[in-house]
């Protein structure tokens, strides 16, 4: 049934569901158009929906084909509750998947449209670091394909979303939000993001597209973030040497040694016509290396669930971006963490480099994005997921160890840091 928001749209059916809302197919004055509506509890946050107002002028100033571009921003009193209010994100329309559906489906991505795409999403990432916006949660989920004409582009969204979140309400230091497999390594460390880390993303979502799976993933979320700061990303067998060149620049542990956003894209495409006609890269697909152990998938992370330890999952932990509910959205998502000291970092969590094979050989390690896997965890996943927030304690505390969860969420709970094991046991 159709339902107006604001005064000039109006939403009819639901076109996909994230962490912070509910994405719908709508209205408007000038045509149909994506909206976004902010969860029910985020909405309610006085504090959060200023914080968009506010940032309005810069996320309507944002206009590139790579970009979505965002139309309107609307706060408008709800009337399903009295002091209720709705908070909504006018997009333009993108008719086709989002990158993640368009990878699950064909598992890894010619070496050509890998860095076309990719290249596309650094120019849209150029624009708007130039405009001081840096997006900070760049991952294939944020990056949707439009098919205008039988053509194909990439467009980035979600710009500005992850900040308005994570911004500390009461002055305090923010925690660790975004993806743990896109995270670059400097925000794991504590410090602020620039425009470097959308980099690091970008190219870990280009290794992704390429191997069926992220350099750095697997596992525990902890596991997650000490690779990103300590590991080198495994070379892929067969990839063209200077692509691999870029890539092992721009997912450098150090910011300032990754390429900026416009060099990225032009050297990307300049390295387009020497990859025309190359197959997918000849990587095991993990799918198949999944398929035999199920238990060893499952079992960690319900374990881990109970016993409130660190030990070494295989899948990624669904946790919702904010406390409160369970996540809108089934799929893996936005991790909130506390920052990790230099000890646990040292120490980390289970997990160890990827073995990367080619196909036939087998492979130890999980299976990041192997959708069957995914499949089988979910389960045990989503219901782990809201006891994990409290078992991991310190490690993973959602108010990002303060107040600063912006108060949208309960008071943040769970044992000390102390009671979570984060070293490798002998
Ligand atoms: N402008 C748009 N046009 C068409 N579909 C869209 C648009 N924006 C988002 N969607 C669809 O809605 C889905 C949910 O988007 P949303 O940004 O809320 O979540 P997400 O990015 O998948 O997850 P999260 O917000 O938790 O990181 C997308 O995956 C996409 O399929």
């Amino acid at each position: 049934m159709a339902r107006n928001i604001g005064s000039h749209y109006t939403v009819h059916r639901v076109l996909g569901r994230g962490s912070a809302g509910t994405v719908w197919l709508g209205d408007g004055p000038d045509g149909p158009v994506a909206i976004k509506l902010l969860r029910e509890d985020l909405a309610a946050d006085r504090d959060l929906a200023e914080r968009f107002a506010h940032e309005r002028h810069a996320l309507l100033g944002l206009e590139h084909p790579n970009i979505v571009g965002v139309r309107d921003l609307i706060i408008a009193d709800s009337g399903d509750t009295p002091d209720g209010q709705e908070v909504a994100l006018v997009m333009d329309l993108v008719r086709g998947p989002d990158l993640r559906r368009h990878l699950e489906r064909e598992r890894r991505l010619a070496p050509r449209e890998a860095v076309a795409i990719t290249a596309a999403v650094a120019n849209g990432l150029a624009v708007a670091h130039a405009a001081g916006i840096v997006h900070r949660d760049v991952k294939p989920e944020n990056i949707l394909l439009d098919t205008p004409e039988g053509g194909r582009v990439a467009l980035l969204t979600d710009f500005g979303v992850a900040k308005l979140i994570d911004e500390p309400r009461h002055g305090g230091k923010g925690g660790v939000v975004g993806t743990p497999d896109y995270l670059a390594p400097e925000i794991v460390e504590g410090l602020p993001p620039r425009a470097a880390v959308d980099i690091y993303a970008l190219v870990t979502v280009l290794y992704e597209l390429l191997a069926g799976f992220t350099p750095f993933g697997g596992g525990h979320p902890g596991a997650v973030l000490r690779r990103q700061v300590t590991e080198k990303a495994a070379e892929l067998p067969g990839i063209p040497r200077e692509l691999w060149e870029l890539i092992q620049q721009c997912l450098a542990k150090a910011p300032a040694s990754r390429l900026r956003a416009a060099e990225l894209a032009s050297r990307l495409r300049e390295l387009l016509p020497s990859l025309e006609g190359l197959p997918p890269l000849d990587i095991g697909d993990p799918e198949e290396d999944a398929a035999p152990e199920p238990v060893e998938a499952e079992e960690p992370i319900a374990a881990l669930a109970a016993a409130g330890g660190g030990g070494g999952g295989a899948g990624r932990v669904a946790v919702p971006l904010v406390r409160g509910t369970a996540p809108d959205s089934e799929r893996e998502t936005h991790t909130r963490m506390r920052v990790p000291d230099a000890e646990e970092l040292a120490g980390g969590a289970h997990g160890t480099a990827r073995t990367i094979r080619t196909a036939g050989e087998r492979r130890a390690g999980s299976a990041r994005n192997a959708a069957a896997a995914r499949r089988r965890r979910r389960l045990a996943v989503t219901a782990a997921a809201l006891v994990c927030a409290a078992a991991l304690g310190g490690w993973l505390l959602f108010s990002g160890g303060d107040s600063s969860d912006g108060g949208l969420g309960e008071p943040a709970g769970g044992p000390p840091r102390a009671d979570v094991q984060l070293s490798q046991p002998a």
